[in-house]
């Protein structure tokens, strides 16, 4: 589904991914944990296709229209004029094409979604009256619609209260009964744990990448931990310094 070989991305020469390697299989349900700055939401990000790949390969095989992503809530632009009706609506425009028609069939699906997410009667409330769980509802709603193969949510319930962390954790497991590939950035090993089957655990580098309960152990925690403590904010991309491009070159 995603493949990712001795990728290394980096922001103006600074890298924040540093000789990634491996897969996400289809259908998986997969945390990407780390501490901050360690590069998940770069990861999300490269994967989806908003950033350059500085070496390696990156593929992902479905198409664009096929991938949901949910940014971080913050960088939402909730001053955008725009109502839940039409946020929702926005995930059918892989169906419909830039210049497609709203069908009826799309309008139900909305509303359907709305109920799922409990905001029926919200539809023309401005997505800038919201609270943050409201708004994540309803980025949820929008990824309800867009039937996609592959999700991306970076930290999704974050600013989330227990009952809203509830409901989209159900949505989560139901995409993952129905064979969606799902990747999720968590701050939460609790709920990581519970939920999540497989994890990913960053630190620019890899540290571990596999069953949940091989990969967050407390060795690899405090190895990720030492690695951020020992962070260069402006070191310069490396050619060879890690196992991984060791490997690769090897
Ligand atoms: N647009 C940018 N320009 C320059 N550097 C960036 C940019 N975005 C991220 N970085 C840097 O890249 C590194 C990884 O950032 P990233 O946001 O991927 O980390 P993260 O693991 O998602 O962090 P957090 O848990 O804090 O959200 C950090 O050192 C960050 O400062």
């Amino acid at each position: 589904m995603v493949s990712l070989r001795n990728l290394t991305v980096s922001y103006r020469q600074h890298p924040a991914l540093h000789h990634i390697s491996g897969s996400f299989a289809p259908g998986s349900l997969t945390a990407v944990v780390g501490p901050n700055g360690s590069g998940k939401s770069t990861l999300l990000k490269s994967i989806v296709g908003l950033l350059p790949i500085e070496g390696g390969a990156l593929t992902v095989a479905p198409p664009r229209e096929r991938i949901a992503y949910l940014p971080q809530i913050a960088d939402i632009d909730r001053g955008f004029p725009i109502d839940v009706r039409d946020c929702v609506l926005l995930g059918c425009w892989g169906a419909a094409g830039a210049w497609g028609a709203v069908n009826r069939s799309m309008l139900g699906r909305v509303d359907a979604a709305l109920q799922a997410v409990g905001l029926a009667g919200f539809e023309r409330r401005s997505i800038g009256s919201l609270s943050s769980g409201q708004l994540q509802r309803v980025m949820f709603a929008r990824m309800l619609v867009q039937d996609a193969e592959l999700i991306l949510l970076d930290e999704p319930f974050n600013a989330v209260d227990a009952r809203t962390t509830a409901a989209l954790l159900a949505l989560v497991r139901q995409w993952h009964g129905q064979r969606r590939t799902v990747i999720a950035v968590l701050h939460d090993d609790h709920l990581v744990r519970e939920y999540f089957p497989s994890t990913l655990l960053l630190a620019r580098e890899l540290v571990g990448w596999g069953a949940t309960g091989e990969v967050l152990t407390e060795p690899n925690l405090r190895r990720a931990r030492a690695m951020a403590e020992a962070w260069d904010e402006s070191a310069e991309l490396c050619g060879t310094g890690t196992l991984a491009a060791q490997e690769a070159a090897a």
